[in-house]
């Protein structure tokens, strides 16, 4: 514990009891938006298919991969990436190699990460391996929180099976399997998904250290990653003695919706988000008022049978309102069909239905009808059809604005995307204005040095050059006019 203390302590943390909590990680020091509080390599990772030949097994990256030719199972970019993961992979590779069929369809990315795990500690030892005591120490103290006796009988015996499977996978190694389906019940509240820059999820890790800090609907902080590695930045100030917190879960979701998607980690959260009034989650996932013209939020009076608006007191029919609900849900069931089906054209006019269906009911910010447009988003951008693309993109914003604090890269995300749109639409001066605006974000979450960040300041420093050079060319012809 003393060499943790120590390690952090030098990186202005430190680690304090917080009743209701557990441990958290706290400020030691003042913390600037887009400082790095703490950034590291996984102890364990695997990326979520990695057998598919989707990505590399050691940085993540999804260009030229190829299989090991031992196993021929796991895939690399090349033979840096090979070269440093192979102290590991000797220990798996002869193993997998010797699955049959049915055994390798057994080997899930949870149940290799924990085969990761178990052949990371066998090596712990081996200094040549060049893992100090120290990880080891930051893993074992760190972990140990979760406890069995949270689990209900179900969620044992799947665990007691994934060890048998860790087993089967590697059968030359002593597998102690009571520690081994332990450890599945606390990788599952310590694990971090690892996504790429534009926050799409590509594998999971375990981050010693990172998985100290405790949960907030409205976090202070933000967890991204380079390839493997963890950074967490400050999203505001945070000043010496308070709690670092990170979001564990998507926030673009009623309260309801996130307490309910925070069960697996066997807490209830009590962030001032949570205890926010009623207002906010009648928006999100609520109906409109009656008047198009009125942005009010509308209660259910049971009394009454109606819904009334709490700004202008109008009020909605119970039974209207069942009506077009029940019509919403069954559309959404068709809707879903045909986009699983794969057809984009059909899909896109079914979904823009689906929308006005929704405007007829819903709030304009309501979760739902954001995730209709962002799906129209989607839809168009992959029919090319970026007119429409930047329409669905601008109406999220707000709604963004709204769900997510800010600096959240997921707004910064949005207005890139709004940007590459616009520039695409050669709408060079709302581009530059929208690629500003994910650069002040983005630079704060993502930092400034990573490739995808200078891509974007390269898209800002092009769009900045085309804007000035037809602002000119627009006061030349002025003169001449
Ligand atoms: C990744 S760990 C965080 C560190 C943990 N507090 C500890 O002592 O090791 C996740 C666990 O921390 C606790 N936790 C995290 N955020 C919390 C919060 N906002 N309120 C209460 N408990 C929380 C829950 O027990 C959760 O399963």
């Amino acid at each position: 514990m003393e060499a943790l203390e120590r390690a952090l302590s030098a990186r202005g943390l430190t680690v304090s009891w917080i009743p209701g909590k557990g441990r958290g990680l706290i400020a030691a020091r003042d913390f600037s938006p887009g400082n790095v509080i703490i950034s590291q390599e996984p102890f364990a990772s695997s990326p979520s298919k990695f057998s598919s030949g989707s990505s590399c097994d050691r940085c993540f990256t999804s260009s030229n991969l190829r299989k090991c030719s031992g196993c021929r199972i796991v895939w690399y970019c090349g033979t840096g990436c090979q070269k440093l993961e192979w102290k590991l992979h000797r220990l798996e590779c002869k193993a997998f190699a010797a699955l049959s069929e049915d055994r390798e369809k057994m080997l899930t990315p949870t149940v290799r990460l924990m085969a990761k795990l178990v052949l990371r500690r066998k090596l712990q030892n081996d200094l040549t391996f060049g893992f100090t005591s120290y990880y080891h120490l930051c893993f074992i103290v760190h972990l140990s929180h979760q406890d069995m006796s949270d689990l209900d009988e179900k969620q044992l015996i799947l665990y007691a099976q994934m060890a048998n499977l860790v087993k089967l996978v590697l059968p030359s190694l002593d597998i102690d399997l009571k520690e081994v389906a332990q450890n599945f019940s606390k990788i599952s509240c310590n694990a971090h998904t690892i996504c790429d820059s534009e926050l799409r999820p590509l594998g999971t890790g375990l981050y010693p250290i990172i998985s100290i800090i405790n949960h907030s609907c409205i976090p202070n902080s933000v967890l991204v990653f380079e390839g493997q590695v963890a950074f967490v930045r400050a999203l505001e100030p945070i000043k010496a003695g308070a709690e670092v917190m990170i979001s564990y879960i998507e926030t673009a979701a009623t309260t309801n919706t996130r307490q309910d998607n925070l069960k697996q980690y066997f807490f209830t959260c009590s962030c001032p988000r949570c205890f926010k009034e009623l207002k906010e989650d009648a928006i999100l996932e609520g109906y409109r008022c009656k008047d198009k013209k009125c942005d009010g939020f509308l209660l259910h009076e049971v009394e009454k049978k109606s819904f009334t608006c709490q700004q202008c007191g109008l009020g909605r029919d119970e039974n209207e309102t069942t009506k077009v609900a029940n019509e919403i849900e069954e559309m959404s069931k068709v809707v879903t069909a045909v986009l699983s089906a794969g057809n984009l054209s059909q899909a896109s006019s079914l979904y823009k239905n689906f929308e006005q269906l929704q405007l007829n009911l819903l709030h304009p910010h309501s979760i739902k009808l954001l995730q209709t447009r962002e799906t129209l988003l989607k839809v168009c951008m992959e029919l090319n059809d970026w007119r429409r693309a930047l329409q669905y993109c601008q109406l999220t914003i707000p709604v963004y604005q709204r769900v997510y604090q800010s600096n959240h890269p997921m707004v910064g995300l949005q207005y890139y995307t709004c940007g590459k749109l616009e520039w695409l639409l050669e709408k060079t001066e709302d581009a530059l204005k929208s690629f500003t605006e994910a650069a002040n974000i983005l630079r704060i979450t993502h930092g400034s040095t990573s490739p995808f960040m200078y891509e974007l300041f390269s898209r800002l420093e092009e769009a900045q050059a085309e804007a000035s050079y037809k602002r000119s060319a627009l006061g030349e012809r002025m003169i001449t006019d």
